[in-house]
C-alpha cells in the first residue's frame, strides 16, 4: 500500500506518542487559564485515538502541543521516542515536518495550487525528495486519482479533506493529528473520511489522534480519551457511539456540578 519502499511500521511495534505531565498556561493573574493541567498519556504505534471532552476542556490545546504547533508551559512530549523540544522555531518546524502530520477542520489547502501541488508542497518545503509516483498513489488511494490537476475550489468539502489527508500522509508522519476533521462535512463525506482514516491505521499501521465532538466519529477510533478542565479523566476502548454519548453526558454533568461547587465555595 502507498507504494512504500520501506516496510510498513508494524502495528503495536512501540510507543508513537508520549506526554509526561504536560501543562499549558495562558495568561497571568486573574486572566490565568490552565488549558492543560498536567496531561500524561502513552499511545502505541498503529493506534487510532479519539480525544473528547466538553467545550474548553483543552482538546485543541492538547493536540496543538502534542503536534508541536504550540509549546507547553511544562512537561515532556515524545514522538516515536524523540523529544519534541526545539530551542528555536526553526528546530520545531523541522521536527514537525519530519515526524508529524496535521489535518484541520477547514482543510487549509492553498487555493491557487492544484491537488497534486498541494500534496507535494510539504515535501518541497522540507527540501525532501518529491516522489510524484508515491503522491499519485496516495491520491489514488484516497479516491482522487482523477483530480490531480483540479483546484480545491473545484472539489467538494469531503474531497478537499481527502486531499488534506493525502498531503499529511505523503510525508509518512509518525503521528497524524486531526482536529475535528469531519466538523465541516456532511454525514456521508464524514463517513468516507473516517473510513479512510481507519484504513490507514489498519492497513499501514498509521498512528492517528483525532479531536472530535461527534460520538459517531469517535466510535471509529480504537479508543477514546476524555478530557475535562485540562486533565485526562477517562479512557474507553472499543467505543460505540452510544457509549461515548453516554459518557459525554455524564462528563458534562460532572463538570457543571464541579463549577457550581467551586462558585459556592468562593
Ligand atoms: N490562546 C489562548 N489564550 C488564552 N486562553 C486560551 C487560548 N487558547 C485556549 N485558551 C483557553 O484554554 C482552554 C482550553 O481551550 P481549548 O481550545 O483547548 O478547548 P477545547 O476543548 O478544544 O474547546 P472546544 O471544544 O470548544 O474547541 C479554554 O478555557 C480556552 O478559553
Amino acid at each position: 500500500m502507498f507504494g512504500r519502499k520501506t516496510a510498513p511500521r508494524a502495528q503495536g511495534s512501540g510507543e508513537a506518542l508520549r506526554l509526561e505531565d504536560v501543562q499549558k498556561i495562558y495568561g497571568t493573574g486573574d486572566g490565568r487559564v490552565a488549558a492543560l493541567a498536567g496531561a500524561s498519556l502513552s499511545l502505541p504505534a498503529g493506534s487510532f485515538t479519539a480525544v473528547m471532552g466538553p467545550s474548553g476542556s483543552g482538546k485543541s490545546t492538547l493536540l496543538q502541543c502534542a503536534a508541536g504547533l504550540d509549546r507547553p508551559t511544562r512537561g515532556r512530549i515524545l514522538v516515536d521516542g524523540a523529544e519534541l523540544a526545539g530551542e528555536t522555531e526553526a528546530a520545531l518546524t523541522k521536527f514537525r515536518r519530519e515526524r508529524i502530520g496535521f489535518v484541520f477542520q477547514h482543510f487549509n489547502l492553498l487555493p491557487t495550487l492544484t491537488v497534486m501541488q498541494n500534496v507535494v508542497l510539504p515535501l518541497k518545503l522540507a527540501r525532501r525528495p518529491v516522489d510524484r509516483r508515491r503522491a499519485k498513489d496516495v491520491l489514488r488511494r484516497v479516491g482522487l486519482g482523477d483530480r490531480l490537476g483540479h483546484l480545491p475550489s473545484e472539489l467538494s468539502g469531503g474531497q478537499q479533506q481527502r486531499v488534506a489527508i493525502a498531503r499529511a500522509l505523503v510525508a509518512r508522519p509518525r503521528v497524524l493529528f486531526a482536529d475535528e476533521p469531519t466538523g465541516a462535512l456532511d454525514t456521508r463525506s464524514a463517513r468516507d473520511v473516517l473510513a479512510l482514516l481507519q484504513e490507514t491505521v489498519r492497513v499501514d499501521g498509521q498512528t492517528i489522534v483525532m479531536v472530535t465532538h461527534d460520538p459517531v466519529a469517535a466510535a471509529h477510533a480504537d479508543a477514546v480519551l476524555y478530557l475535562a478542565d485540562g486533565r485526562i479523566v477517562g479512557h474507553q476502548t472499543a467505543p460505540t457511539a452510544e457509549a461515548v454519548a453516554e459518557r459525554m453526558t455524564h462528563l458534562a454533568d460532572d463538570v457543571a456540578r464541579q463549577h457550581v461547587t467551586a462558585e459556592a465555595g468562593r
